[in-house]
């Protein structure tokens, strides 16, 4: 009997294991979810964004445009929720999938934590300062910068 041939590609596994994470956030607005992959294609950390340990998410703020109290003081972005989540050692020569592309902020630690590639589905924010400093980061220190390409193939998961 051949083996199956409708298994799923590395890519739409390690983006979909970051689509699943992002659905653990408490966002009301825009939810991430990144998965750190090993060169050798084993998952080294999963993160969405939220608030920090002990930090009630139903005491801070998850509003967007009260000026002394919102969610941008409090929250930990899915990007360095992964890096942060890591506790075996070190995370250099590995890549990064992020549904959305990283900021400034996340750029930095990605570059300082020894990932070398940026995986990225979406990218709403493209046109920000924050954005566009965090690819200049990323360029400038050779992280490898890769746009995720959907697929179109749907996986149900029944819970
Ligand atoms: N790459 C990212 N990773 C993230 O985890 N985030 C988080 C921070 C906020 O919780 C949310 C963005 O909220 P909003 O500005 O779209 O309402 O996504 C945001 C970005 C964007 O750079
Ligand atoms: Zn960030």
């Amino acid at each position: 009997m051949p083996k199956r041939s409708d298994y799923i590609t590395w890519d739409e596994y390690f983006m979909g294991v970051a689509i699943l994470a992002a659905q653990r956030s408490k966002d009301p607005n825009t939810q991430v979810g990144a998965c750190i992959v090993s060169q050798d294609n084993k998952i080294l950390s999963i993160g969405y964004n939220g608030m920090p340990l002990g930090c009630s998410d139903d005491e801070f703020a998850w509003g967007r445009d009260v000026e002394h109290d919102n969610k941008y003081f409090y929250i930990v972005h899915s990007e360095l929720n992964a890096i942060l989540n890591y506790r075996g050692g070190s995370l250099e020569g590995s890549k990064i999938y992020v549904t959305l592309f990283p900021c400034n902020e996340c750029a930095k630690a990605i570059i300082q934590s020894g990932i070398r590639e940026v995986i990225y589905w979406q990218d709403k924010y493209k046109d920000t300062p924050e954005v566009i400093a965090s690819k200049r980061m990323l360029r400038t220190a050779g992280v490898q910068i890769t746009e995720y390409i959907p697929t179109g193939r749907t996986v149900n998961i029944s819970v």
